[in-house]
């Protein structure tokens, strides 16, 4: 399958990232285009994959992901339509630009899928957010088998596509500020800062795991930790006092919206 991805920035650079460390993937196959001409021969070259001159060359493909911003997407589609095949599938991760609008901007309403994904896809740890709705979301679809390897596939509703969007997608900036919180936090009380940052991350890969892994709930877990008239159950406390599960919400709710 030769796969075309259009805009190689952090979320283009993540799915290359995803797709290079895939068995069943050739770098051969795979093909970058991105704003500038240094910076699509930069990516192609981190990745050993194909640097694109122009769009044209995109009548080769047989999947073309979109990671370009949310203006070019509106731009760029309709130019990409006159160039792809009828057998060429679309994928676009462009926040916003969603089915309806897609099926505009390219002229068909066949052969694309409307996916949000997140950061870990570069290592094959996503979260990717599929509106179920389009054809090409099935289970079975070659395309869909591909993506299955960069992570979990979350298929929903259209109306829903954004909240699972702001929880996996744009989640991990609100984690990472929690980590580097808790690291800040350690270093306030004297330890190094590269045992902290250890801690930090290593805390939220093993808690990810047992919650994953043991099908436990948070609730159950956070109950485990919190031995009576324990140290943790005061940290708790803080948290509650100040807000912290309200913040995460209104975090969401603010991203949704
Ligand atoms: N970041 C994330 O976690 C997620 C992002 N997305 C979506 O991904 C898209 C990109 O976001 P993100 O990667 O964060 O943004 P970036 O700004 O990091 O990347 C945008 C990329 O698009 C390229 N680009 C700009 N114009 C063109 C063009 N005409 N042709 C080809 N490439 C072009 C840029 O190239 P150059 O640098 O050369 O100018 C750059 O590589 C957005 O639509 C966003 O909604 C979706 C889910 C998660
Ligand atoms: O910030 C954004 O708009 C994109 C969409 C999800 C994550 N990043």
């Amino acid at each position: 399958m030769n796969i075309y991805v259009l805009g190689a920035g952090s979320m283009g650079a993540a799915l290359i990232a995803g797709l290079c460390n895939l068995e069943n993937v050739s770098r051969e196959n795979i093909y970058v285009l991105s704003g500038h001409t240094e910076s699509t021969a930069k990516i192609a070259h981190k990745y050993q994959i194909n640097p694109v001159g122009q769009l044209a060359e995109f009548s080769g493909a047989d999947l073309v992901i979109n990671a370009t911003p949310v203006d070019v997407t509106r731009t760029i589609l309709p130019k990409l339509a006159s160039i792809i095949t009828a057998e060429t599938v679309v994928v676009s991760v462009a926040y916003g630009v969603d089915v309806p609008e897609l099926k505009q901007l390219l002229g068909r309403v066949t052969g694309l899928i409307y996916m949000i994904p997140n950061i870990p896809v570069s290592v094959n740890q996503g979260v990717l957010a599929v509106d179920s709705t389009v054809d090409q979301a099935s289970e079975d679809t070659p395309v869909m088998e591909l993506l299955r390897g960069l992570g979990q596939i979350v298929r929903v509703e259209a109306d829903l596509l954004d909240v699972v969007s702001a929880g996996g997608g744009s989640a991990p900036a609100f984690a990472a500020i929690f980590v580097e919180a808790l690291a800040d936090s350690m270093v306030l009380h004297g330890l190094g800062r590269k045992v902290a940052y250890q801690v930090a991350e290593q805390m939220l890969r093993g808690t990810a795991s047992l919650l994953l892994d043991r099908q436990i709930l948070p609730a159950q877990l956070k109950d485990l930790v919190a031995s009576p008239g324990g140290s943790t159950i005061r940290g708790v406390n803080a948290l509650e006092q100040h807000g912290f599960r309200a913040a995460v919400m209104e975090a969401i709710t603010k991203t949704i919206a």
